[in-house]
Formats: structure tokens, sequence, C-alpha cells
């Protein structure tokens, strides 16, 4: 629990378990499949009040680090890819999000300035044939659920249909706001240059893309897929109990929806990832429960290829300026964050240190913890850096290499999903891509300025 005291939103989830410390340790050094109450008190430290035990804590990093070389070996990877996210007109209103912009603002007789963007297909296309230019080969694009943006024509004439309550399928023509963002397949397909990996629609998307009708996710997802989908980001999870969505994101897709969106995606074949966003008004229980349905997903679905936890970025959010929050996650939260996840999660493979959400220090601790991936090169940021972060939008491929070395492991490119690894020789560069489709080890060079310094 983070800033606020345990009773503040009167949970009826706490955490409290008969499980001992000692026990769950023993269970994790022994590589037994932990139970929630085992999570729980690993992610506490056991202790009676709040507050880490430091020693204990170290103990739990120790066998969540030794777990993941068991796993995954020593290599810590990384990716050449750009974040091109399409627009921050939104309905939806989470009380943690300042990525978004309220919808309305952008309508062609909304009188004043709504401060985001929206862009249309060719404007995507180009930024993208851009960065596969320079040598990226994957492309992250996540956006707001903009009222006209549909799946496609046929969708669109759907919601069309709806003439006398559009409010209710949250749908509105394109032609009522400045820029059309056209659909989510042409944005797709716009994206898809020279065969570059699209990683794009969470769940709350693929929701918005099949809002009004009765089509299911893996129809959806295989539309998605035909237009030039490769694999689906798991944000929008944020914490999956329904108590905690109550308070933090109520207009969102509750708990169950976003588990049907995900494993319809794995369904039409594609590759996911799964994220956890913390620090804010949950306890230790609901993450701990959290673990509990991405494991079960998993266990059913096999696609998760990766998991990510994202630490709350509070500083300009409506969670703090209510004061429903104080400050995000302590740095032995984020600690056992990464450690617990690693140690629960015995099913997926992969645990991201995410330098947006930790800089380049704490990223760099987090590889001793647990995590064995490092992220991307990005090139942009946008959610991270509305909410207040102010860890850059790049890392070059040479930064890479110099970070991860320093810290005594072996930098390794990857391709999106893990498949292709091609280790990085310290002793040569300057360091490029090579994975891409235009990627000759060329080194990438940023566009946005250096990044900020964090440490
Ligand atoms: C900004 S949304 C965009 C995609 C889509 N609208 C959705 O909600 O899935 C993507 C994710 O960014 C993360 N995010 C948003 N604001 C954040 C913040 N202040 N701190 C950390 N993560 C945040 C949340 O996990 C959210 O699901
Ligand atoms: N794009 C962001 C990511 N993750 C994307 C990673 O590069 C990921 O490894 C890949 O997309 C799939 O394997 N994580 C963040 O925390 N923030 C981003 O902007
Ligand atoms: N871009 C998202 C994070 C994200 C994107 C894709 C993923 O697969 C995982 C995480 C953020 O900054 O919050
Ligand atoms: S998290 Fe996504 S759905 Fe929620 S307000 Fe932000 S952009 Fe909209």
């Amino acid at each position: 629990m983070t800033g606020t005291a345990h009773d503040d939103f009167g949970f009826e989830h706490v955490p409290e378990t008969d499980q001992s410390f000692e026990n769950a340790l023993a269970k994790a050094r022994a590589g037994e499949r932990l139970d929630v109450a085992d999570g729980v008190e690993l992610m506490t430290t056991g202790t009676d009040s709040d507050g880490i035990d430091p020693h204990r804590k170290e103990l739990v990093l120790e066998a969540a680090d030794r777990r993941r070389a068991a796993m995954v070996g020593d290599d810590v990877t990384f990716v050449a890819n750009l974040n091109n996210n399409v627009t921050t007109a939104c309905t939806t209103g989470c009380l943690f999000c300042n990525f978004k912009n309220t919808a309305h603002r952008f309508e062609t007789d909304f009188d004043g300035d709504h401060g985001g963007f929206t862009k249309t297909p060719a404007e995507s296309r180009d930024i993208v044939a851009d960065a596969v230019e320079m040598g990226i080969y994957e492309v992250t694009s996540v956006s707001g659920l903009h009222p006209a943006l549909v799946l496609d024509e046929e969708h669109r004439e759907i919601l069309q249909t709806y003439d006398n309550s559009p409010a209710e399928v949250n749908y509105k023509p394109p032609a009522a706001y400045d820029t059309d963002p056209g659909t989510y397949t042409e944005q797709l397909t716009a994206m898809s240059v020279d065969g570059v990996h699209v990683h794009s629609m969470t769940p709350e998307e693929a929701y918005h893309a099949k809002r009004g009708t009765d089509w299911t996710y893996e129809d959806v997802y295989h539309r998605l897929a035909d237009a030039g989908l490769d694999s689906a980001p798991g944000t929008a999870a944020e914490i999956l109990v329904p108590e905690v969505r109550d308070v933090i994101c109520p207009g969102k897709i509750g708990t169950d929806e976003w588990v049907a969106g995900m494993a319809g995606a794995m369904d039409a074949g594609l590759d996911v990832t799964a994220t956890i966003m913390y620090g804010h008004v949950e306890n230790e229980m609901h993450r701990v429960m959290h673990l509990d349905v991405v494991r079960d997903l998993q266990d059913r679905y096999g696609g998760i290829t990766e998991f990510v936890p994202l630490s709350f970025v509070y500083q300009n959010t409506p969670l703090y300026d209510r004061g429903l929050v104080t400050e995000g996650a302590s740095d032995d939260e984020d600690e056992l964050m990464i450690a617990v996840s690693r140690l629960y999660l015995d099913n997926i493979d992969h645990i991201q240190s995410s330098w947006v959400k930790f800089g380049n220090a704490k990223s760099l601790k987090l590889l001793n913890c647990g995590a064995d991936d490092l992220m991307g090169t990005i090139l942009s940021e946008e959610i991270t850096k509305r909410a207040g972060g102010g860890f850059g939008e790049f890392r070059s491929f040479d930064d890479y290499v110099d970070m991860i070395t320093a810290i005594g492991r072996r930098p390794v490119e990857r391709s999106t999903d893990y498949r292709i690894h091609r280790p990085l020789d310290p002793d040569e560069g300057p360091h490029g891509p090579t994975l891409g489709p235009r990627a000759d080890g060329t080194p990438l060079l940023d566009r946005t300025g250096p990044a900020t310094a964090d440490d």
C-alpha cells in the first residue's frame, strides 16, 4: 500500500494471511508453485505492521535472481522499437491517466485547445517508415478510445445504425472531428512498413473495436492480424481486482473482459504481453491476486511472452490531484514487485524492467531482482512523460551495451517474440540493430534530443 492507510478505501481484500514468511520463502527457494498467501508473505516480507524488513527483502530478491538465472540465464535483452501512438482523444477518464485528452475537445466545433494529437494513417506510415529506415523492427502503438475509431467500414456501418443513441456505443463520425484517425485496420496496415512487427490493440482497444456488435474477440483479433497486427500489449490490466478498478478506472472494461480479450488474441494466434500497474491505491493482496489471474491465463493459453510491471507515475494524475494518493511505489516495493512476479509467474519466461518507469539506475538494479529484459529504444514516449515522469524517450544500442556490461551481464538484441537473439560484443562498436528490414548495424541516433539524465 502506498501513501495511504490500509482501510482508506474500505477494501475487502487486505494483505493478511495464515502463511508464515519462512514457509513461503522455503517454497520459493524449492521451486514449488506459490499460492496467493505465499505471494503476499513475500511481497510484504511478512511483517506484522506496515513496512518492509530489509534483511527478509534481500532473501526474496536473491531467490528471484536465482530463479531468473535458472529459467533464462544471464543475458539481458532489448528491442529496437518505436512508440507511435495514434490519438490521445479518449472518453474513458481513468483516474491514473494523463495521456488522454477529453475527446469532445477534438471536435470541429469545440472552441479551444485540446493539448493532444490525432494522426491520420498516412502520418502514422511516414513516422514508422522513417524509423524503419533508421533500423527499428517493432512499432508499439496504444491510443485513447476516440469515438470515431472503428474496426473497419463494416463496423462503421453497424455503429451508424445506432442513430438514436450514438452515446450508447460511444460513436461519432469522423466529420465531427478536426482530424480523421481512419479505422483501426487502416492504421495497422499503414504502420506495417516492410514487415515491421506491429505490437498494438490492448484488450481495452479491442473492446472499442467491437463495441455495438456481437463479434468475438477472436474474430476481431483475426481481422486486425489480417490488417498487419503481429502481437497485442496486455496493458489496460492495471490491477485485475474489481474493487480496485472501481476506484481507479470505473469506466474501463472489467477483469473478466480483460481476460477474455487476451484469450481472444491468443486464440487468433497472436503473442501477447501482460502488465500490472501498481503503487497507487491497491495493497499487496491485490498485487498478488493480479499475478494469480495472469498465471492462470498463461496456464490455459501459453501465449504471454513477457510480464511488465509498470510502476505508477503519480505527479500529474487525477488520483494525485484529488488526494487519493500522495506518492508512487517505494524502491523496496518496486524491487519486491519484480521479484515476486518472477517467483509467482513460473510459466512466463521474461520479466521486463521498464527504464521509462524506473530510470537507468533502478532499472539496472531490477535486473538483479528477477528481471531479464530491458525494454526497447522507443524513440518517443507520451504516457509516462505526460504523467510527470522524467526518464527520457530514447536509449541507443551503445547506451544499452554500456549499461548492461556495467552490471556484468551480456547485452543481447532480441526480436519482439524473443525467438531471435543476437549478442552484442562490448569490445566492438558503435552498435546498431541488425534484425530490422533496413537494419545493417548502423547506430540508431536520437531524434528527440539527448535522453534526460536521471541518475
Ligand atoms: C495510456 S493507456 C493507452 C491504451 C488504451 N487506452 C488502454 O487503456 O488500454 C496504456 C496503459 O498505460 C498505463 N498508464 C497510464 N497512465 C499511467 C501512469 N500514470 N503511470 C503508469 N502507467 C500508466 C496503464 O497501464 C494503461 O493501461
Ligand atoms: N513500449 C513500451 C514498453 N514495452 C514494449 C517493449 O519494447 C516490449 O519489449 C515489446 O513491445 C514486446 O515484447 N514498455 C514500457 O514500459 N513502456 C513502453 O513505452
Ligand atoms: N507503453 C506502455 C507500456 C507497455 C506497452 C507495451 C507492452 O507490451 C507493455 C507495456 C506504458 O508506457 O505504460
Ligand atoms: S488508460 Fe487508456 S482508456 Fe484510460 S483514460 Fe488513459 S487512454 Fe483512456
